[in-house]
């Protein structure tokens, strides 16, 4: 890599070269990714907005989180979790095998840099990538591989809901809530009913306040284990022999044997199974870790959709009004794709790839995605492995082409606008 400042002119943004690519997020896709081609001894630059790697999981997730699938499902390549974690590892487990990864394989990303936009430049046949620290300084990388690695819950999504203004008491995003501790004693509404919204009202019990969660439509609820074996393992395992609808079938007659009719309680189920809704709309299953008990006691309230916000109060599609201290947003995240990158052809405007897994992963002109398979932390790591080899191998030709012409892998460049 070579950089070239010059400080002589306000309107300058410093210019680099990476001889490598450059990977856009430091949370577990993109180091997934830097570790292979660490491996592969391809250099690389890693960015990310955060001041730390994993800022998902750093900053923007509840304390009493743990992982929801069991522990062989959600690690990186090549370097296991150690022997002694739980099946389900806590945040600060994970977190902790995040940040041994990272030292492990030494990948020292640059943080406090936020990539503004990305754009394929044809004339130099290279990207074009801008980013901003929170400083200010504006710097342009110029690479022939661009790795998008920013993850399927970037930004958090916050409905429009009449009146939400006028409420007067706290309201939160799902990612800005740690714990129900300054909320005994309150009535909180939780607005959405996904694994966020569940674990939410469920912490909001366990510190004596007092939750009612808003179930706008319906939601597929599975226990996390089914007699004894994670569900989401059994699920897996059926895969591997039987069709997907089939797998979805069986999970919900196990569910129902589990569970009883939870229609019952207010919780209706979706018409398309569980897997398949994943798979066709990124809806994740919330696999139940005791806010169904909850809801059965009562303690955890049940609302339909919300019609409209007033002062300290919700008025419901019901006609029903109650009185509120909170809110808390559980209403889920979206991509930022196409907020900064230049370009339409392999991603859609929902900011995922337009192709669905296993194809998602390359684009044209040493264009790639990780982490937006809608499988998690595994899926993530499937796609890390085949970015880094194909990288290695697009890398590796390419150095020995420059070397045989003797060509310089720096160079220089300025770029004023
Ligand atoms: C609460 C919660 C719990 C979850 N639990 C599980 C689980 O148990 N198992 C599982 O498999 N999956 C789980 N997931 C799914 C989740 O997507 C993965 O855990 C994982 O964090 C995805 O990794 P990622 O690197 O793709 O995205 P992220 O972890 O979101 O990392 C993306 C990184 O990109 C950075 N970034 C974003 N935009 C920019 C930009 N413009 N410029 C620079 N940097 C940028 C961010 O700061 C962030 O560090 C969970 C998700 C949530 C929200
Ligand atoms: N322990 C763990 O591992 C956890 C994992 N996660 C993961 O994080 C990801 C995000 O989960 P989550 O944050 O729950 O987001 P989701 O997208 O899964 O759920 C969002 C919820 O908000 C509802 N909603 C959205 N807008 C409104 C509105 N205007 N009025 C009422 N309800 C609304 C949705 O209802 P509708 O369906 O009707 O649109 C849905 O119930 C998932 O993949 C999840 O599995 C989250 C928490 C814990
Ligand atoms: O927790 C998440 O967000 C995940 O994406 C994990 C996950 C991937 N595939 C699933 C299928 C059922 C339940 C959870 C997951």
């Amino acid at each position: 890599m070579f950089s070239f400042p010059d400080n002589s002119d306000m309107f300058t943004r410093r210019c680099v070269w990476v001889n490598g690519p450059v990977i856009v997020g430091a949370g577990p896709s993109g180091l997934a990714v830097a570790a292979g081609l660490k491996d592969g001894g391809v250099p690389f630059v890693l960015l990310d907005r955060a001041d730390c790697i994993a800022s998902l999981w750093q900053k923007r997730t509840y304390d009493r989180l743990k992982l929801h699938l069991p522990k062989q499902f959600c690690q990186l390549p090549n370097f296991p979790f150690p022997e002694h974690y739980p099946e389900y590892p806590t945040k600060k487990q994970f977190i902790d095998y995040l940040e041994s990864y990272a030292k492990h394989f030494n990948i020292k990303p640059r943080f406090n840099e936020t990539v503004e936009s990305a754009k394929y430049d044809e004339s130099g046949s290279l990207w074009r990538v801008k980013t901003v620290s929170v400083e200010g300084a504006e710097v342009e990388y110029m690479c022939q591989w661009l790795v998008v690695a920013t993850g399927e819950n970037a930004e958090r999504l916050v409905p429009e809901i009449e009146g939400l203004k006028e409420f007067g008491g706290e309201v939160i995003h799902a990612c800005d809530y740690k714990s129900g501790e300054s909320l005994r004693g309150k009535k909180v509404l939780v607005v959405g009913c996904g694994n966020s919204g569940m674990e939410i009202s469920l912490d909001l019990c366990d510190h004596d306040a007092k939750p009612s969660m808003v179930v706008r439509s319906s939601v597929h609820i599975l226990p996390r284990e089914m007699f004894g074996k994670s569900t989401f393992e059994l699920a897996m395992v059926m895969l591997r022999w039987l069709p997907l609808w089939f797998v979805d079938k069986i999970l919900l007659v196990l569910a129902w044997m589990i569970l009883g009719n939870i229609e019952k309680l207010g919780l209706k189920r979706p018409s398309v199974g569980p897997l398949e809704l994943k798979n066709t709309r990124g809806k994740t299953p919330v696999l139940d870790i005791g806010a169904l008990a909850k809801i059965r006691s009562r303690e955890i309230q049940l609302v339909p959709g919300i019609k409209r916000f007033s002062c300290g109060a919700a008025e419901f599609v019901n006609g029903e009004k109650l009185e509120f201290d909170s809110v808390v947003l559980a209403t889920g995240y979206c991509s930022n794709v196409p907020f900064w990158l230049q370009e339409i052809e392999f991603f859609s405007k929902n900011g995922f790839p337009k192709e669905p897994f296993p194809n998602g992963w390359k684009g044209k002109a040493g264009l790639y995605a990780v982490g937006f398979t809608r499988r998690g932390i595994s899926g993530a790591s499937a796609d890390a492995l085949k970015i880094a080899q194909d990288i290695s191998n697009a890398w590796k030709e390419c150095d020995m082409k420059k070397r045989k012409l003797n060509v310089p892998t720096h160079r220089r460049c300025i770029s004023t606008f």
